[in-house]
């Protein structure tokens, strides 16, 4: 392998992510590694990292190249694989527009998840079409510290549970993930969302991303928020043939949510590069051994 690694760094809504292109799946990405490059102190610093793979040179993917070209291999901050991220796609699909593979427009991009249609527009916002909503029957609970609030179990391809508060600082620090129960409700952890409503079709949130820890925004969990709000509210665009729209205010900006009549769901937001560089292989050797 070569000694120096081309990195990108880039945010959506101030969820960061490190960059690592590498078309031909070369590179060896073992969780201790991302961790090491995500973190903060020791490393380039990230909630996540996007390991950008033609979807034919990946395993997981090869089966989706002929609808998708590239595949968002998304990993968490620890080191953890997850099915999907929301602010992630959008940021890839930036780097394949400045990187010479896409233009403006419609663009497909393989994950986990499936294939999803991102739409990369004059204006510089970034949509992409998230998918349908799975809403689990069952109560939930989630907790921090001494409050607990009943949550909602919603799906977007990644677990979720969705918490309605009065006020976002009462999910205090969120310095470890909120506890749930019952623990069979998401046997591989969960992003926890904190919602505070602001007005009509307006919300704010808080995450927890499992992980990631808390972060200033969470696509998946904006798509969640937006789905738990309007069935709260009474509103269901696929028994009333109307779409439903919720601007989510996040820590790190504001994505805009449509949910339509055939269920799907389709998210807006901004996605920026914001620098880009080498890594050095042999430290990430060293850190990935130590
Ligand atoms: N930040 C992402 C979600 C990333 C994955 C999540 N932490 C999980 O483990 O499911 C988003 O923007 O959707």
């Amino acid at each position: 392998m070569s000694t120096r690694i081309a990195f990108l760094k880039g945010h959506g809504t101030e969820n960061d992510f490190v960059i690592v292109p590498d078309p031909e799946n070369a590179i060896d990405l073992p969780p201790a590694a991302v961790a090491a490059l995500c973190d903060r102190r020791a490393g380039i610093g990230g909630d996540g990292l996007l390991h950008v793979v033609r979807s034919a040179a990946h395993p997981e993917a090869e089966g989706m190249a002929a609808e998708a070209e590239w595949f968002m291999d998304y990993r968490n901050g620890d080191g953890s694989i997850a099915e999907m991220c929301g602010n992630g796609v959008r940021v890839f699909a930036r780097y394949l527009q400045r990187a010479g593979h896409a233009t403006e427009g419609d663009l497909a991009v393989a994950t986990r998840g499936g294939v999803k249609t991102v739409h990369l527009a004059k204006n510089g916002d970034v949509t992409v079409g998230m998918g349908r909503a799975v809403l689990p029957d069952g109560d939930v609970t989630v907790s921090v510290g001494e409050r607990s609030w009943p949550a909602r179990n919603v799906n977007m391809g990644n677990p979720h549970a969705v918490a309605f508060v009065d006020d976002l600082a009462h999910a205090g620090d969120l310095l470890s993930p909120p506890p749930f129960s019952p623990a069979a409700a998401y046997p591989d952890g969960v992003n926890v969302e904190f919602v505070a409503d602001r007005g009509p079709g307006h919300v704010a949130l808080r995450v927890h991303e499992r992980g990631s820890g808390e972060t200033r925004s969470c696509g998946t969990g904006a798509c969640a928020v937006a789905v738990a709000t309007a069935r709260r509210d009474g509103a269901d665009p696929t028994a009333t043939g109307t779409p439903v729209t919720y601007t989510v205010d996040v820590p790190g900006g504001t994505l805009v949510i449509t949910e339509r009549p055939d269920g799907e769901i389709e998210m807006t937001g901004p996605a920026v590069i914001v620098a880009e560089g080498e890594i050095d292989a042999a430290w990430l050797d060293a850190a990935t051994s130590a």
